[in-house]
């Protein structure tokens, strides 16, 4: 099976309400889907989203890194060869790691169809059921209580609450939802850089004397400022979670040896793709530190890929943050992994096992 040709079209899904972070808010996925032809008829399928907030990628540099820089070295290649593709996409270029990702995904779905088996299985095998939380938007007060309730409603049992606003309304925030949902949901925080070192450990502090607790809080701090979050995570009680600060697998090992945070945030559009995202679930994994898998606004069919991961590493990915197709207020893929709510359920089909893309608009 070789590669002859790579397409692109354009995703677009309306989300069910607004989603707002301290970096952003969004009223839609607008992904690029990679499209990769091979010369036997099999499709493969991957997706990358522009959060230019968080990697740099934008829809033109989505599509120019992979249409000059990535495709041309994959024509021709045997799907067969995954080593050496994953290999030639990653030392394709500098960053554009949402680039790299949706080729990798596309060429690991086609992996999967040629040994007729759902990644998951090529991957090591595993419990082909996994529970994800969904986000709470930041929002009033009485919008997250009321969010929040609703979310354990539909059967949530883990919330991802967004922070990172004013630290005063923030501790309200959180204090307010513990209340409302004590007993039925953990919670988890995502303060998206929101935060000083200073203010998330007063924060943090002022939550724990309060009784609240936090199964584990997110990127309190800048992306850079790896000696910020060691400062927090050494002096609260609250596990404290990498995400913007930690992209591939180098950096991984940096904030490990520095101790300088519990967990670590694994991405598909942070690493590159699948090849790095196993690396790094295998470097943890050595460390004993427990990973979180986590996705941007992506629709079910890059998520398709972060839950197969998930699956096959879940001695080291204990923790599922993949709840971007539940966002969506419609799901465009027929077949693929099944989504239902907290549930999210691999099947036996093929690669992804992605059927049929609806409402795709072809680039040229
Ligand atoms: C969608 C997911 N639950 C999430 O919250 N991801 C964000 C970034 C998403 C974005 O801004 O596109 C995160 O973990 O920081
Ligand atoms: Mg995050």
């Amino acid at each position: 099976m070789k590669i002859t040709d790579i397409r692109f079209g354009m995703l677009r899904v309306p989300l069910k309400t607004p989603f707002k972070t301290a970096l952003r808010t969004v009223d839609m996925v607008e992904d690029i889907v990679v499209i990769v032809n091979t010369d036997t008829g099999h499709v493969g399928y991957g997706e990358a989203p522009a959060t230019a907030v968080i990697t740099g990628d934008t829809h033109g540099s989505i599509v120019e890194a992979i249409r000059h820089y990535i495709s041309p070295r994959l024509i021709g290649a045997d799907v067969a060869d995954l080593n050496r593709i994953t290999r030639l996409v990653q030392g394709a270029m500098e960053k554009n790691s949402s680039a790299k990702a949706a080729v990798e995904i596309a060429v690991y779905d086609l992996f999967g169809q040629l040994y007729g088996a759902p990644l998951y299985r090529l991957l090591g095998g595993g419990d082909p059921v996994i529970t994800t939380d969904i986000t709470i938007s930041v929002d009033y007060i009485d919008k997250m209580v009321a969010d929040s309730i609703a979310a354990v409603d539909r059967g949530f049992e883990s919330l991802k609450i967004k922070v990172g606003k004013d630290i005063g309304v923030d501790i309200e925030r959180v204090k307010a939802i513990y209340a409302a949902v004590e007993g039925r949901a953990l919670l988890r925080l995502d303060a998206n850089q929101g935060w000083t070192a200073k203010q998330a450990v007063y924060a943090l502090q002022t939550l724990e004397d309060a009784g609240v607790r936090l199964e584990l809080v997110e990127q309190p701090v800048k992306a850079q400022d790896l000696d910020g979050m060691k400062y927090v995570t050494e002096r609260v009680h609250t596990p404290i979670m990498a995400d913007e600060s930690v992209f591939g697998p180098t950096e991984v090992i940096e904030l490990i040896r520095m101790r300088a945070a519990d967990i670590i945030n694994i991405k598909l559009m942070k690493t590159g793709g699948i090849s790095n995202a196993i690396r790094i679930a295998d470097i943890a994994a050595m460390y004993e530190v427990e990973c979180m898998i986590g996705c941007m606004l992506e629709t079910s069919i890059s998520v398709a890929a972060a839950v197969h991961v998930a699956v096959a590493k879940a001695h080291a990915i204990t923790k599922v943050d993949l709840d971007g197709p539940s966002l969506c207020a419609f799901n465009p893929v027929d077949g693929g992994v099944i989504f239902n709510e907290s549930e999210i359920s691999v099947t036996d089909a093929p690669g992804l096992g992605i059927r049929e893309i609806r409402g795709l608009e072809l680039l040229a």
